[in-house]
């Protein structure tokens, strides 16, 4: 279970990411397709969308995966989510299942590319020093969040303006569990235009640099593209960030986060 979402210090403004108010945790686990067919990994690279903030990785998943896992998904017990949000927390509008699944976790950062990019890739081609890694990722990263949040979201659903929280969990690993924090949200979208869903975009919100009398920067949007793997920078340092009016079609998305050592 993560912890609830708390508001971010010093900005009541906005709402953070709740937990469900009647988390539905589900136990019995998926029987997840096999992760087929995935693209060379020489296809994969990170690019920055926003520097140090927003990281991208185009083509994670072919489509005909990202196909593949929606059908199999809107087979799972989704649950729409209260529209009528307790105080504070952000209102969002969609059905979602989650699980805590290490397996699949470990999966997704093994097979599909993602640990080597961590790990070892370039940042818009720039190699990274060991430091410069550890400074990026926020620590030693140790993997994916076993929690596993699936999303669907239909015409008129949307998810609120808010931050994502990091949470502090046990890491599951062959030698015993290692105390860990997330440090950015990962969303893969597994529909766009491209599958007919319109809007849902997650756009961000960046602040102006304290005391400064710039006007606000511009937000920054991470349109939907079936595949495309999005980290996120969370907890102290998440910039505000919404989930779009879905306006035609059905906008789905895996959401995990990456985890550090603690
Ligand atoms: O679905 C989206 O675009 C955003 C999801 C999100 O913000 C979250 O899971 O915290
Ligand atoms: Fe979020």
């Amino acid at each position: 279970m993560p912890a609830k979402a708390k508001s971010k210090k010093g900005a009541p403004a906005a709402a953070a990411a709740a937990a469900p108010q009647n988390p539905v945790l589900q136990t019995a686990r998926p029987d997840w397709p096999k992760f087929e067919p995935l693209p060379p990994t020489s296809d994969l690279a990170l690019t920055s969308l926003l520097e140090d903030q927003i990281v991208t990785i185009s083509g994670l998943w072919t489509s005909t995966l990202c196909k593949k896992y929606v059908s199999f998904l809107a087979n799972l017990p989704l649950v729409t989510t209260p529209g009528k949000p307790k105080k504070g927390d952000a209102v969002r509008v969609n059905d979602r299942f989650q699980i805590d699944d290490a397996a699949f976790a470990r999966m997704l950062w093994e097979q599909s590319g993602l640990q080597d990019l961590v790990l070892h890739g370039d940042v818009d081609g720039e190699p990274l020093s060991p430091d410069q890694r550890a400074k990026l990722w926020g620590g030693e990263v140790l993997g994916l969040n076993p929690n596993i949040r699936i999303y669907r979201y239909s015409k008129g659903q949307f998810f609120d303006q808010h931050y994502d929280d990091s949470n502090n969990l046990l890491f599951p690993s062959p030698t015993g569990s290692i105390p860990a924090k997330t440090t950015w949200t990962l969303l893969l979208y597994l529909t766009s235009p491209a599958t007919g869903c319109e809007g849902g975009e997650t756009v961000f919100y960046p602040e102006a640099p304290k005391r400064s009398r710039a006007p606000p920067p511009q937000p920054v949007i991470a349109s939907l593209e079936t595949g495309l793997a999005l980290f996120h920078r969370h907890g102290r340092d998440c910039m505000l960030h919404e989930g779009k009016e879905v306006t035609e079609g059905e906008k789905w998305v895996i959401r995990s986060d990456l985890c550090v050592r603690r």
